[in-house]
């Protein structure tokens, strides 16, 4: 596991962290602009000599303010990514990766060069300066030249925020095969809730300097309590699903989660493929009876948890099936109407259509 405590001030902002992320695994490092997040990242990689503190990565202590530990940047092997890739531009591409291989201790375990030429889909790059690469492939290089230098743990700072829409669609499914293929833990600083989705395990929800809350990803995403998540357009529960079987004939596909089962517009993925799926609470309602004649695809019996006020004149809901949560954001006047309350036995209704925009939360995360 790596255990972070870390505190350090800069006028006007005051970093005081404490979280424990499990290893292997991605943990997400997730909260607005100058929350504190690249500060944090770079007093673990050692680029930044904290004011007080102590970080461990599976027992071995690469800084303890208190003992007088402070392992050097280069002994402590963190492998990072920024959001610019500050490849070397004088250096082809073949000359930045292996000079990421240069700087691996001899006995390091860890992937090959052609191995990660292969994984990133780079070898016809090689040649090439970065100035003749795009802002995706350029990030696949820096990527690959992490990689290659052995890292005990991968610091990503918002690997992906440079890029534009289509960039990033191309980049993201590389990030998951490292994520696959390697098992240095990851930690990935963002601010992007479809990034966390589809690569992290476990998440660490900073503000102002502070952590608000850290846990699984699918245990975050369903507390009603914090609004740096729950106020979001696109909050909502994530569930961990596995195809079942298609309906081509239909154009459906039948997913099932610990607590019930999910419609959504036909998938390619083939029956077991473990999947997330995030059910914004935006796209579910509820009724007090079970409906009928609706073009609903999905209608689940819940029993309301608990709920409390999300926004001006609308309240977030949590709805309980099985093993699973869900949110679901109504306006104040339906609970008025339907005199909801903790305990209900209720119908939650999502259209199918409700994942059809919702695509890039319904990937494989391996
Ligand atoms: N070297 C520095 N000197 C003074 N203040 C700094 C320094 N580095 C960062 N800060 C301040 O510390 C705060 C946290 O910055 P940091 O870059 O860690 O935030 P962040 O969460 O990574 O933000 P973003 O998402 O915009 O990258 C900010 O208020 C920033 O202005």
């Amino acid at each position: 596991m790596l255990e972070v405590a870390l505190r350090h001030r800069f006028p006007g902002f005051a970093l005081d962290t404490a979280f424990i992320a499990p290893t292997p695994g991605v943990t997400a490092v997730f909260g607005p602009s100058g929350c504190g997040k690249s500060t944090l990242l770079a007093a673990i990689a050692g680029l930044l000599r904290p004011e007080e503190g102590r970080v461990a990565l599976d027992g071995a202590v690469l800084l303890d303010t208190a003992a007088r530990v402070m392992m050097p940047a280069e002994r402590r092997r963190c492998g990072v990514v920024f959001q610019d890739s500050r490849l070397f531009p004088h250096l082809s591409v073949e000359t930045n990766l292996r000079y990421g291989l240069r700087r691996a201790p001899r006995d390091a375990e860890g992937p090959g060069f052609a191995e990660v030429v292969d994984l990133l889909g780079i070898a016809h790059l090689l040649p090439r300066r970065p100035a003749a690469l795009s802002g995706g492939e350029r990030q696949r290089v820096a990527l690959g030249r992490a990689l290659l230098s052995r890292p005990r743990l991968l610091l990503m700072d918002e690997p992906l925020a440079a890029l534009d829409a289509p960039r990033r669609a191309e980049v993201l499914p590389f990030l998951a095969r490292v994520r696959d293929r390697f098992r240095a833990p990851i930690l990935y600083v963002t601010h992007a809730l479809d990034e966390v989705d589809r690569l992290a395990d476990n998440l660490v929800l900073m503000e102002a300097g502070r952590v608000l809350a850290a846990d699984t990803v699918e245990a975050l995403s369903t507390r009603a309590d914090l609004p740096q998540l729950a106020a979001r357009r696109d909050a909502g529960a994530l569930l961990p699903c596995t195809v079942l079987a298609h309906d081509p004939a239909r154009g459906l596909t039948r997913l099932g989660f610990p607590g019930g089962e999910l419609r959504v517009p036909l998938r390619e993925e083939p029956p077991g493929t473990r999947m997330r799926v995030r059910v914004r609470a935006r796209d579910v309602s509820v009724a007090t009876e079970e409906p009928r004649g609706l073009s609903v695809q999905n209608i689940l019996p819940v029993t309301l948890e608990s709920l409390g006020p999300a926004a001006p004149h609308e309240a977030m809901l949590r709805l309980r099936l099985g093993g699973a949560v869900l949110l679901a954001r109504v306006t104040d006047d339906a609970v008025a109407r339907l005199a909801l309350r903790p305990g209900q036995r209720l119908w939650a209704l999502v259209k199918s259509a409700a994942f059809a925009a919702n695509t890039p939360s319904l990937e494989n995360p391996g």
